[in-house]
């Protein structure tokens, strides 16, 4: 299944900067891996904003929160995912 999630990353003010860089460090290894493995299909900045839109094709609701809840950020994040289904009038064979 797709998912289109939106995460705004909302780290706290008073969070030191060594712990701040640890986490973002974690999370981009953990992006990058999955974005190897196929599950985090797409991932974009939302221009202006510590924020993402990404693409997800994971089997279910279930593996997609237990992957957002692997987020090292995902503590700091705001997340909306919104499921995605085939438009009956796209020309794409199914894939992005
Ligand atoms: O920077 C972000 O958008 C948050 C998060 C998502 C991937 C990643 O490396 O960090």
């Amino acid at each position: 299944m797709l998912f289109h999630v939106t995460m705004e990353v909302q780290l706290p003010q008073s969070m030191p900067k060594d712990q701040a860089d640890a986490l973002k460090a974690q999370e981009k290894a953990l992006a990058q891996r999955l974005q190897e493995e196929g599950s985090w299909r797409h991932l974009w900045r939302v221009a202006g904003q510590y924020a993402n839109v990404s693409i997800f094709d994971v089997p279910g609701n279930e593996e997609l929160h237990a992957l957002l809840m692997s987020l090292p950020l995902f503590p700091y994040m705001r997340i909306a995912v919104t499921p995605l289904c085939r438009h009956p009038s796209s020309v794409r064979a199914g894939d992005l």
